[in-house]
C-alpha cells in the first residue's frame, strides 16, 4: 500500500465518466437524475463497484459501492470520514440547531451516548401497543373518510406521513401531534413539501452557493445561511413552526416530565430533559441541543418511514401473487396469536412474519430513501477494495491512497444492487431473495441485514430498530383490512426524483400534485 501510496498522487488513473464541468463537476450532473440512481447503476455497470467522479473546482472525487470500503469508511474509521461541511449545516438548518444528525466528533459522541438509552430493544418493546394502536386509528379513518365517501384512490404516503408523524410525537414526547385528526396539519403539510421545495433539482446558482459552503470560514458561513432565499426561507418556515409546537409541548409537559425523568424514565423526552439538567459536563445537553433533538426525531423520524411503507405498498400493488401471500402469512399469524388469547402481535408475532420481513428488507434495498452520503477524510488514508477495478491502463486496483480532504460519495443504492451481495437479479424487487442470502457470510455494512439504507457505523440511523417495529406494526395492520392495486389512469407511474440526499416519490408528468403514491385501496370485508 505504501508503494502505491507515492506513486498515486492523484485520482486519474480510476476510470470514470466524462467531467461535464470544471466548476461543478459532475455535482449539478448528480442532482439532475430523472431517477435517483440512474447515475449510480449506470457507473456501477460501466466501471465497477468504485469509480471517480468530478468535484468542484477542477477536483476529483471518489464515489464507491464498494463493501469493504464503505466498512472501512463508515465502520473502522470512527469519526475519520465526516460529513461534508454543507451537508452538516445543512441538517443543523434542518433540525432548527446543534442536533444529533449535524453535530460533529466529540459533541456526536456525547449526544449519541445520552440518546442511545432511548432506543435499546427493550425500550423499543414498550411502544408496540402505541404504534398498533395509531395504526388501526389509519385504518379507521380510510374505512370512514376515503372508502365510504370519495373515490378509492389514496395518496397513501401522505396519510402514512400523518400516521408517523403522530406515532413519533408518542413515542419521542408522550405528545398529540393530532396528525391523523386533522386533515389540514399545519406541521405534517409543512414536512410533506420540505425536501421537494428546498432541495429538487437545484439551479446551478443555488448549487453553486451551496457549494461555496465548503470553502469558507464557519463565521463567514453563519452570515451567508441567513440570506433570505426561497430555499431557506422554506427551511426556517417549517423550523419555526416546529418551535411553536414544542414550546407548547414543554409548557404542558413541564412538571409532569421533570418528574418522570428523575423517577428515571426511557422515553426521549425524559432522557432529554433529564442531560438538560445534568451537572456532569459529559452527560449534559445545552437548552439548544435539547430542543434541536426534539426536531431532529421527528424530521429524521416520520416521512422517512412513511415513505418506505407506501414504496413498499406500491410495490405490493405491482406484485398481487406476493400481497396475498403476504396477507395469508398475517391471518395465520392472527389466528395463533388469539388462540392464545392476546388481543395484539407482540414483538416475537411480527418478527416470525418473514414474508412481510422480506417484503420490507427488500423495499429497503430497493428503494432506499436516503440514496448517498457526502463524506470526506479527515487524514491521508488507504481504502480497501473488496472487488477490485481496473485502472486507465489496465492496472488492477485493490486499494486506493487517499490524501486528507478527499470528497468521497458513498452510493447507498448502488451498493444494494451490487450482484455479488444481493444475487443475479439485483435490479427486479423479489423479497423471495433473502430465503438464500446469509449476512454473516457478508462483509458487514449495515445495520439491518447488512443493507445499506440505515447506513452504518457511528453514524448509522440511532432510529433504524424503531422504524421497522413500526413498519411491521402499520405494514401488517393496513395488508390485513385492505387490498392495495395500482390506479388504473397515468397516476401510477412513479418517479424516484433526488431532493438533496432524499428520494421523493412523484408522478410522472404530475409533478404540481407533491410528493404522492397513488393507489387503489378496497376494504376487505
Ligand atoms: C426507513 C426509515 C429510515 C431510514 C431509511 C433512515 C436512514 C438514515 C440514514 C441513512 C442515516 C445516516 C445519515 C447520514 O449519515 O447523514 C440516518 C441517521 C439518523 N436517523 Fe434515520 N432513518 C430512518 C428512520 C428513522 C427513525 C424512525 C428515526 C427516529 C425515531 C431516525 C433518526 C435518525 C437520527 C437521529 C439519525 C442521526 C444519527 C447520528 O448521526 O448519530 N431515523 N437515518
Amino acid at each position: 500500500h505504501a508503494i502505491q501510496r507515492r506513486r498515486y498522487r492523484s485520482l486519474k488513473h480510476i476510470r470514470g465518466p466524462s467531467v461535464p464541468s470544471w466548476a461543478f463537476g459532475h455535482e449539478f450532473a448528480f442532482t439532475r437524475q430523472q431517477e435517483t440512481g440512474d447515475f449510480d447503476f449506470a457507473c456501477l455497470k460501466e466501471y465497477g463497484s468504485t469509480w471517480r467522479v468530478g468535484g468542484p473546482f477542477g477536483g476529483d472525487q471518489i464515489m464507491t459501492a464498494d463493501p469493504k470500503a464503505l466498512q472501512h469508511i463508515l465502520h473502522k474509521s470512527g469519526y475519520n470520514y465526516p460529513k461534508r461541511r454543507d451537508t452538516t449545516k445543512m441538517l443543523e438548518l434542518f433540525s432548527g440547531g446543534p442536533g444529533i444528525v449535524s453535530v460533529v466528533g466529540e459533541i456526536h459522541q456525547r449526544q449519541r451516548k445520552i440518546m442511545n438509552p432511548a432506543f435499546s430493544a427493550t425500550q423499543l418493546r414498550t411502544f408496540l401497543p402505541m404504534f398498533e394502536e395509531i395504526g388501526q386509528k389509519l385504518c379507521e379513518k380510510w374505512n370512514k373518510e376515503v372508502i365510504e365517501t370519495t373515490t378509492k384512490i389514496v395518496h397513501v404516503n401522505k396519510w402514512l406521513a400523518r400516521t408517523t408523524l403522530d406515532i413519533i410525537g408518542q413515542a419521542a414526547f408522550d405528545y398529540d401531534y393530532s396528525a391523523l385528526d386533522e386533515t389540514d396539519n399545519a406541521l405534517s403539510k409543512s414536512y410533506n413539501t420540505l425536501f421537494v421545495d428546498s432541495a429538487m433539482y437545484p439551479t446551478k446558482p443555488k448549487l453553486f452557493f451551496r457549494i461555496l459552503w465548503n470553502y469558507l470560514p464557519d463565521w463567514v458561513l453563519d452570515i451567508l445561511v441567513l440570506i433570505p432565499t426561497r430555499e431557506l426561507q422554506r427551511i426556517r418556515r417549517t423550523s419555526r413552526l416546529f418551535k411553536e409546537v414544542s414550546g407548547k409541548l414543554l409548557q404542558e409537559k413541564g412538571s409532569e416530565v421533570q418528574e418522570k425523568a428523575e423517577e428515571g424514565h426511557k422515553d426521549v423526552l425524559s432522557i432529554l430533559v433529564k442531560a438538560n439538567a445534568a451537572e456532569e459536563p459529559r452527560g449534559r445537553l445545552s437548552d439548544e441541543e435539547m430542543k434541536a433533538q426534539m426536531q431532529t426525531l421527528t424530521t429524521a423520524g416520520h416521512e422517512t418511514t412513511a415513505s418506505t411503507v407506501s414504496w413498499m405498498l406500491l410495490e405490493l400493488a405491482r406484485h398481487p401473487e406476493y400481497q396475498a401471500r403476504l396477507r395469508a402469512e398475517v391471518r395465520t399469524r392472527r389466528e395463533v396469536m388469539r388462540a392464545r388469547g392476546d388481543i395484539r402481535f407482540n414483538v416475537e408475532d411480527l418478527d416470525s412474519l418473514t414474508l412481510l420481513n422480506n417484503a420490507i428488507k427488500e423495499t429497503l434495498r430497493y428503494h432506499p430513501i436516503v440514496f448517498f452520503l457526502n463524506r470526506y477524510a479527515l487524514k491521508d488514508d488507504v481504502i480497501p477494495l473488496q472487488e477490485p477495478i481496473v485502472s486507465t491502463t489496465g492496472e488492477v486496483i485493490d486499494a486506493i491512497p487517499v490524501k486528507a480532504g478527499q470528497w468521497i460519495k458513498l452510493s447507498l443504492c448502488a451498493y444494494n444492487r451490487l450482484p455479488s451481495v444481493w444475487g443475479a437479479d439485483p435490479n427486479v424487487w423479489n423479497p423471495d431473495r433473502f430465503f438464500h442470502i446469509d449476512p454473516i457470510q457478508q462483509t458487514k455494512v449495515g445495520v439491518y441485514s447488512n443493507l445499506a439504507t440505515f447506513s452504518g457505523g457511528v453514524r448509522s440511523c440511532i432510529g433504524w430498530r424503531f422504524s421497522l417495529i413500526e413498519m411491521q406494526a402499520l405494514a401488517s395492520e393496513l395488508l390485513e383490512r385492505f387490498e392495495f392495486k395500482l390506479p388504473t389512469d397515468e397516476t401510477h407511474d412513479i418517479q424516484r426524483i433526488p431532493a438533496g440526499g432524499l428520494m421523493v416519490p412523484m408522478v410522472r408528468g404530475k409533478w404540481d400534485l407533491g410528493p404522492v403514491i397513488p393507489l387503489s385501496v378496497a376494504a376487505i370485508p
